[in-house]
């Protein structure tokens, strides 16, 4: 109706503007006739025309949008996000509603913040709603766009999703890859078990269990070590450097550049963002240039007798296919092993560092946690990940922390691909789309008391965390969700159950469980802003901590 209206009104317009012309003509005629060609009647109704079909089109896409804050000019909806976006756009939800349309700058952003919402953009619409964002991210840390996460949905990411499906986190390739993981784990153990009775940055351990998973499951070796370095050394960093790049890759691919929602700012680069993601992704580069040179002159001494034995050497060989559909570069294939390296690193040690926690300011679910471990696995050995399913209550615990902590609020940025209409509103191409995912897991319509750390809630309960039930999503859903999630779980539940299991871990002393900080910080995951310190003190018999055992 409000379509016809403006229609009606826009032909009005148009008419009483040509009869206007038409009066003033005939007042003036003669001098008219001779200023005006005889074709500037026709270009009249041509651009009449164009202006109304313009007016008409753009309506088309524009009415009916979800409800949101006014708009200011340039800045659109900026103002109103602050340093942790999750939470201010999770206050505006409230107001507006579990559809809602923002701007950021000039782009509009729709946010989905329901259950219903995330089933409708991730399920029902997925393909349309499959693209990227492009963002100076995704451009300078990201090998313009190469990345699985930031590739704009083309054949490139299809066929890197296929190889990750089939080649690199199917279950067979996953279970050759056990012992790694039962080595970092003992390595973890052992380590934390040396520095028992001291103050320790939990973190620091977990990132560098996940670290040494991922690099020997990628890159075949810790690259990291100073022992594996090459003849001068020169090649490698340290472990602690290669943590904070991953840190900084995080912050900066989740950060609100100005120039991704304003683009004539981007060239002043005005909070410094892209000046540091140029500097990142040099030092990314120079590693993974060192990787690929290392993996091609192993492939070319052994010739023949080349067998693959890590993600590194199965992304070359598919690079060399000649049948490839669509060709993987070198630079190719550096993005995939960023990708995989950060992927796997800091998303599992920031899940185990909030179960923690969360936990030491519940102690009962110390005890109830503990009491489980002692059933089914008894005090003789560690947790392997075979126990996993016999131990619902760590696994509630592992749901729990990520409903309260998911490692990526917003799961990543989408884009539409198509005018859609969702929820009853048109969401026109080129929208932005946020997830709220933190929102969602603490929807009061979905869960008792959702504020409280409640690990029972999930115990005997149906929902479960692999994109299928839309009120629980840490790993996302639909064609974009996370392909490493079997990975991190494996690496999560194992690490969390064998520290609970092995040590009794407290808070430094004078510290009160109350005091213990629960605040976070933003970007494309979202640690604690001050690390968690404590204290492990060991309870397992003594040999089960000795390295080698
Ligand atoms: C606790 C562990 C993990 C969590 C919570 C997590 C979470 C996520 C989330 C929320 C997304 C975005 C999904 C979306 O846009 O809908 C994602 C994407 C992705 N994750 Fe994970 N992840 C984890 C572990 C891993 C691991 C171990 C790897 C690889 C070794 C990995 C690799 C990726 C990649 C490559 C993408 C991009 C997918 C795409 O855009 O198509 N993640 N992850």
């Amino acid at each position: 109706m409000a379509r016809q209206r403006l229609i009606g009104h826009l032909a009005s317009h148009l008419i009483i503007g040509s009869q206007k012309l038409r009066n003033c003509s005939d007042a003036t005629h003669s001098q008219i006739s001779m200023e005006l060609p005889p074709w500037a009647p026709f270009l009249a109704v041509v651009l009449a025309t164009i202006l109304f079909f313009k007016v008409v089109f753009r309506r088309k896409g524009t009415c009916n949008l979800p409800p949101g804050p006014k708009p200011w000019p340039i800045i659109g909806n900026l103002n109103l996000i602050g340093a942790l976006p999750h939470r201010s756009i999770h206050a505006l939800s409230r107001q507006y509603g579990p559809l809602m349309q923002l701007r950021f700058g000039s782009f509009p952003v729709v946010v989905g913040s329901s259950a219903e919402m995330a089933k409708l953009f991730l399920k029902t619409h997925d393909v349309v709603f499959t693209d990227r964002p492009r963002t100076a991210a995704g451009k300078y840390t990201g090998y313009d766009n190469s990345t699985i996460t930031w590739s704009p949905y083309n054949a490139h990411w299809r066929q890197a999703r296929r190889v990750c499906l089939a080649e690199l986190f199917s279950a067979r390739r996953l279970e050759s890859y056990a012992y790694i993981r039962r080595e970092e784990m003992r390595a973890l153990l052992c380590g934390l078990h040396e520095a028992s009775g001291r103050l320790v940055l939990l973190k620091d351990h977990l990132s560098t269990l996940s670290l040494n998973v991922i690099s020997r499951m990628v890159l075949g070796r810790k690259y990291l070590e100073k022992q594996a370095a090459g003849e001068d050394g020169s090649a490698t960093m340290a472990p602690e450097e290669f943590k904070c790049m991953i840190d900084e890759l995080f912050f900066l691919n989740g950060v609100l550049n100005i120039g991704d929602s304003i683009p004539w700012l981007d060239w002043m680069d005005l909070q410094g963002y892209v000046r540091r993601m140029k500097k990142l992704s040099k030092k990314f580069d120079r590693f993974l240039e060192h990787v690929l040179d290392d993996h091609n002159e192993r492939r070319r001494l052994q010739g023949d007798n080349f067998v693959s034995r890590d993600m590194v050497d199965v992304l070359l060989e598919i690079a060399g296919d000649p049948n490839l559909e669509v060709k993987l570069h070198r630079n190719g294939v550096k993005a995939f092993i960023q990708d995989l390296i950060a992927g796997g690193t800091e998303t599992t040690a920031i899940t185990v560092e909030w179960a923690m926690s969360e936990m030491l300011k519940k102690p009962e679910v110390f005890s109830k946690a503990t009491e489980e471990l002692d059933r089914v696995v008894g005090r003789e050995r560690w947790v392997t990940e075979d126990d996993i399913p016999n131990l619902p209550y760590v696994e509630a615990i592992v749901k729990e922390t990520m409903r309260l902590h998911p490692v990526a609020p917003m799961l990543a940025p989408r884009l539409s691909r198509e005018d859609a209409s969702v929820g009853g509103y048109n969401i026109p191409v080129g929208t932005r789309v946020l997830i709220n995912v933190w929102s969602i897991g603490r929807d009061p319509a979905v869960w008792d008391s959702p504020e409280e750390f409640v690990p029972e809630r999930f115990v005997g309960s149906k929902i479960d965390i692999k994109g299928h039930d839309f009120e629980l999503l840490p790993f996302g859903s639909g064609r974009r969700m996370c392909p490493g999630y079997s990975l991190g779980l494996k690496v999560i539940h194992v690490s969390l159950a064998n520290l609970l299991h092995g040590f009794v871990c407290e808070l430094p002393d004078g510290v009160a469980t109350d005091q213990l900080s629960m605040e976070e910080i933003f970007g494309l995951s979202t640690p604690r802003k001050f690390p968690l310190q404590v204290v492990m003190k060991p309870k397992l018999p003594g040999h089960l901590y000795a390295r080698g055992h």
